[in-house]
């Protein structure tokens, strides 16, 4: 049975007097998979930190996993969330090998320094690099990689721990199309794996949603402009009033193609 793994209740944060976000209401179930779309600026990332247990809202209630930000310890929170960015990638060592890069997740670490690994985690560590089609990449330096390799690992980093809420920070930002269209599929597969957490995904663009993605949030200017089911949510209308222009949204095979009119 699905259960509520975010609950954000009139949600707002105020940095330096701006709004970047304003009563935001929001539910997702465990069985959901939400993409997040809305304008530069519209505090897409902020609603992310929110959800990673990073961040307290100014005002409102954030549920996280049943648990009240505010009134838990994040610590405990985290490992049972995952969560791939590029401000993350950037805190791994270059010179750190594939393997412990997705390793390390178990402990928490960015950085393989003294922790002893069980092996029941390094065999984890390599089902998981398969699933995202890193097997043969494992022994490599993480900063020897390409962009699309790296999103891989970070995504793979994210979801070592086997956590209960995926979250993903533009994962296709800056890939080539081959590599964002491998990409796409392999979140696709994942994203429609009934086994598969609560996933939220921020994005730019309507063509890197995946297959299996279940919700959308339109965000602008700090506020939801319409958040629910994916064929409700997602239109051409909606997408206009988000980014302010006329827009043509064509729908094929279950991918998004956007265009303004
Ligand atoms: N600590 C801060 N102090 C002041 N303003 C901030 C702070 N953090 C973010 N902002 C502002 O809040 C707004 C929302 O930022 P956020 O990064 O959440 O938006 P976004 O939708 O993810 O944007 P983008 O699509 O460009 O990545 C931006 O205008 C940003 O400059």
């Amino acid at each position: 049975m699905a259960t509520t793994v975010l609950q954000f209740s009139d949600v707002s944060v105020v940095r330096d007097g701006n709004t970047i976000l304003d009563g935001v209401d929001w539910t997702v179930d465990s069985d959901q998979r939400w993409v997040v779309l809305g304008p530069n600026g519209a505090g897409k990332t902020t609603l992310l930190q929110i959800a990673a247990a990073a961040m307290h809202p100014s005002s409102g209630t954030a549920e996280i996993l049943q648990e009240t930000m505010g009134k838990v310890d994040v610590f405990e929170l985290r490992p049972m969330i995952g969560f791939a960015s590029t401000a993350m990638a950037r805190k791994v060592p270059k010179n750190e090998t594939v393997l412990d890069v997705v390793l390390t997740a178990a402990y928490s670490v960015t950085g393989r320094w003294n922790e002893e690994y069980e092996d029941i985690d390094t065999r984890r560590a390599q089902r998981v690099l398969s699933e995202w089609k890193l097997d043969d990449l494992a022994d490599r330096r993480f900063g020897s990689l390409s962009d699309g390799e790296q999103k891989r690992v970070q995504i793979a980093r994210a979801v070592m721990t086997d956590p209960e809420l995926l979250l993903l920070d533009e994962p296709a930002a800056s890939l080539d199309l081959g590599a964002r269209e491998e990409l796409v599929q392999l979140l696709g597969g994942y994203a429609s794996s009934p086994a598969a957490p609560a996933i939220v995904m921020v994005t730019h663009h309507v063509e890197e949603i995946p297959g299996g993605f279940t919700h959308a949030m339109l965000l602008a200017d700090g506020k939801v402009v319409q958040a629910g089911p994916l064929d409700e949510t997602l239109t051409g209308e909606h997408l206009s009033r988000a980014f302010g222009m006329g827009i043509t949204l064509e729908e094929r095979d279950g991918r998004f193609f956007a265009r303004a009119e």
